[in-house]
């Protein structure tokens, strides 16, 4: 197997593109989506029904597994992998995101930002060392850097001033993980808000530095889908081609469609998770909302062309029932569904660029997922 790190560029259509990304804990085939298992477990599933969905690769948090079991304790433990029981690739979300989202108490400093742990108020600080230090006790195959993500509507002068911290902290990031220790990546974030020259600014010093991969932060914060998709298309291509490129916290089909035709290779969101939950099911026949009156009776699958164990199995006035009464299996089914839509709607976005039609699949999805999730 190739060394971590090695990223092999397939046929491409367009920005388009597949790709081969080799990690200590196997390859990943881009474009490639993330579920988010956010305290070491893809909500309501087993390791084993990642595996059935052929989920390539994961993602977990610092912030959430810092705070609780502690870092130290998975590492004493044997690391996260053997921790959870997954021997597929992890990639661990560095905090800076979390901390703006989820802590009171927040503030931000040179050395780092401090914040109150949204569990039991206590005083916590993440400097980029500190990030770091988290990251490699939980052995991520992709580690990411410590930055501020821009809330949206920051003025330009924050916007500027903030993306200068971002890259001195992603300078002291890459100073505490020599290149490829312990087979253990590295990808550096670009910020600069929804300033087109702010973006170009932080993509040269973060490139500068010198990482693994590149993600595009701050995005996916509230703005319109208008507003990303310019920001987007005009940031990924100034991320190095040969190098993974990274579009965090997205997102529905339709971004993902659009984050692939700007050259995107990895997303991650909560959506098809969360949404599993609340009984927003993904089909290939459009959005099914499992909770209303009409499924009461429908002994039909839910997709019909879905080989998952819940569409296979079960009808959706089953499913209904599971949503209505609070059964628990309801979530476990709903997300092995959604996960496996997910991964289905990648497999064939991958095949649709290496024969060169991806347009067509991306306005066959968008008829499906028209505007909004
Ligand atoms: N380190 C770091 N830096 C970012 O700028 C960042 C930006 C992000 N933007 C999102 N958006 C998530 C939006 N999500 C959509 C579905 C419902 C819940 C929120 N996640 C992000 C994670 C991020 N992580
Ligand atoms: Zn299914």
């Amino acid at each position: 197997m190739n060394a971590p790190g090695t990223f092999t560029l397939g046929p491409g259509d367009g920005s388009a593109r597949t790709g081969r990304l080799t990690t200590a804990h196997g390859e990943i085939e881009t474009p490639v989506f993330m579920p988010v298992g956010t305290q070491g477990t893809v909500k309501s599933l087993c390791p084993t029904d990642l595996q059935d969905i052929k989920a390539r690769i994961i993602l977990g948090n610092t912030y959430h597994l810092y705070l609780r079991p502690g870092d130290e304790l998975v590492a004493k433990l044997g690391g996260l992998h053997r921790f959870m029981g997954w021997d597929g690739p992890i990639l661990t979300d560095s905090g800076g995101f979390q901390v703006f989202s989820l802590s009171g108490l927040r503030r931000i400093t040179e050395e780092g930002v401090t914040f109150a742990s949204h569990i039991d108020g206590s005083k916590h600080l993440f400097s980029p060392e500190k990030v770091v230090s988290i990251q490699r006790n939980l052995g991520s195959d992709i580690m990411m850097v410590l930055d501020e993500c821009v809330p949206y509507g920051a003025d330009r002068a924050y916007t500027e001033k903030s993306l200068g911290l971002t890259t001195r902290w992603a300078r002291r990031c890459r100073e505490a993980h020599p290149a490829g220790d312990r087979g253990q990546l590295m990808f550096g974030i670009v910020q600069g808000g929804f300033f087109k020259d702010l973006r170009a600014q932080s993509a040269e010093q973060i490139i500068e530095v010198g990482f693994d991969g590149y993600a595009l932060g701050g995005l996916s914060v509230g703005e319109s889908r208008a507003e990303m998709y310019d920001i987007l298309g005009d940031a990924a291509p100034l991320l190095p081609a040969e190098r993974p490129r990274y579009l965090m916290g997205v997102g529905a089909p339709r971004d993902l469609l659009a984050g692939m035709a700007a050259g995107i290779d990895m997303f991650d969101c909560v959506l098809p998770t969360r949404n599993a939950r609340n009984g927003t099911l993904f089909t290939f026949q459009g959005k099914v909302n499992i909770k209303r009156a009409e499924y009461r009776e429908d002994d039909s699958p839910l997709d019909p062309t879905c080989p998952c164990y819940a569409c296979r199995t079960f009808s959706r006035a089953y499913l209904r029932h599971l949503y209505i009464a609070k059964e628990l299996l309801s979530y476990r089914l709903n997300t092995l569904h959604n996960l496996t839509f997910f991964s289905i709607m990648m497999e064939r976005a991958r095949q649709a660029i290496r024969e060169g039609r991806f347009a067509a699949y991306r306005a066959e999805m968008e008829a499906l997922y028209p505007e909004g999730e």
